[in-house]
Formats: C-alpha cells, sequence, structure tokens
C-alpha cells in the first residue's frame, strides 16, 4: 500500500474518532502524539472556532503542544485541568482487547497520564497496527522510558525477564541516545508474543529506574482502524 493511501486510512479513523467522540459539551480534550494523531488535530481545527474558543487542549508531547498552538488553539496541561472529558490518541499496536503498545515517538509518559485522566480514551491508527496479540506487528519491542543513569542496570534486568535484545534507543540526527521530553532515555524491550500484557506491564513497572512502560492494558474504551478499502473498523470493549 503506497504512503498516501496510509495516510488516508489514518486521516479516515481520526476524523471518525473526533466526529463520534468530541462533543459540543466538552471543555477539555486530551490530544496524544504521533503522525495520526495529526489529523486528529486537522479535524478539530475544522470545528466551529466559537466552540474551540471554549475548549482546552491538553497535549501530550512538544510535538502535538506545537501543532495545537500553531492552529490557535488554547492549551492546558493536566496541573491545571486534570479532569479530561475524552483524550484521542495513536497507538503502534493495539490487540483484540484494546490493550496497546505506544511510544514509538517516545511520548508514552504524557502519554498515559493524559489518558488516565480523561473519561474516555480512544485509539485511532491505520489497519496495520490492528493485531490479535501484542508483538504480532510491532516487533521493536515495548518502549520503556528510564531515568538515565539507572539504563544499563534496567538494560540487565530486562534481559533476564527475557528480552535479550532489549536496547537503548539511539537517536538518528544526533549522537547518542533519544532523550525524551521529561529528560529520560528510552529502552525497546521487544518481548515476542505478548499474551498476557497487563502482568508483563506489572512487572516491567517494578524495575527501580523505569519511569513508565509502553503499555496500555484496559485503558481504551474504542478503537478506530482506517483500512485499506477506505472503510473504518472500530473495535469495542
Ligand atoms: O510515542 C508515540 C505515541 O505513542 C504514538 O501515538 C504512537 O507511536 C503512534 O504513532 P503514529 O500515529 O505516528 O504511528
Amino acid at each position: 500500500m503506497s504512503s498516501s493511501l496510509i495516510e488516508q486510512a489514518k486521516q479516515k479513523a481520526a476524523y471518525q474518532a473526533v466526529d463520534e467522540h468530541v462533543l459540543p459539551s466538552h471543555r477539555v480534550i486530551g490530544v496524544g502524539s504521533g503522525s495520526t494523531v495529526v489529523h486528529v488535530i486537522n479535524r478539530l481545527l475544522q470545528r466551529d472556532p466559537e466552540l474551540n474558543a471554549k475548549t482546552v487542549f491538553v497535549p501530550t508531547s512538544f510535538q502535538s503542544r506545537g501543532i495545537l498552538l500553531d492552529g490557535g488553539l488554547k492549551v492546558g496541561d493536566v496541573e491545571q485541568y486534570p479532569n479530561v472529558d475524552v483524550t484521542i490518541d495513536g497507538a503502534d499496536e493495539v490487540d483484540s482487547q484494546l490493550n496497546a503498545i505506544k511510544g514509538g515517538g517516545g511520548a508514552h509518559l504524557q502519554e498515559k497520564v493524559v489518558a488516565e485522566a480523561a473519561n474516555k480514551f480512544v485509539i485511532v491508527a491505520d489497519y496495520r497496527k490492528d493485531s490479535k496479540l501484542l508483538g504480532e506487528q510491532w516487533t521493536k519491542g515495548v518502549p520503556i522510558e528510564v531515568v538515565p543513569f539507572a539504563w544499563r542496570a534496567v538494560q540487565k534486568k530486562l534481559q533476564d525477564m527475557g528480552s535479550k535484545d532489549a536496547e537503548l534507543r539511539m537517536a538518528v540526527a544526533k549522537a547518542g541516545p533519544v532523550v525524551t521530553d521529561n529528560g529520560n532515555f528510552l529502552i525497546d524491550a521487544p518481548f515476542g508474543l505478548i499474551r498476557e500484557p497487563a502482568q508483563l506491564l506489572k512487572d516491567l513497572k517494578l524495575i527501580t529506574g523505569v519511569v513508565e512502560v509502553g503499555l496500555f492494558c484496559n485503558m481504551a474504551e474504542i478503537a478506530y482502524f482506517g483500512c485499506e478499502d477506505g472503510s473504518v473498523r472500530i473495535r469495542t470493549k
């Protein structure tokens, strides 16, 4: 499939999710991160400007904050707005139970906080992210944000837990590791097919030095997948 068709699939999922879940009565909207969320923001910008002027948007990264500000929307944070009406975000992979891997762009810490602050968490993605089990299609591993000084110790623990290929994520246009929006490092830890994501999440969070894990378990209420044929597949819990 061409990249423009994939973009169309992302756009269809994003537009439908905004249309069905961002209501005129909502005053605080959580906005995730990544390439699919760009379409979410574009759709939000097509709403009645008077309605947008009465709404605060809570971004989850430097990326989404910048796009919201460029669009002239009012941004806030969870410290000011701990009660979010709905959060819409992308995902790297979603399983049949709506558990998700997130953090391919390193934004999962803020994303999880804003998703948990929301009354409803909605995922938007293209068909490549739709799996029966996590780890089927996203084979780079579970993104894990770690405090920098602990990265080697955390990597060793992950290897002991069976993720032999757990690797520090390296930057592309900079020498050295990726540094997150929160000043931390990332380790990508492959665990093969993840049959019990909630248990894995608990085990990973108990490792000292781990800040947050890119496994979102039992959080999403609904997921929209843009398909190859132009339709949108919806999965609910
Ligand atoms: O850290 C990044 C986020 O979790 C993204 O939502 C995720 O990587 C999906 O991004 P995209 O829509 O670009 O595939």
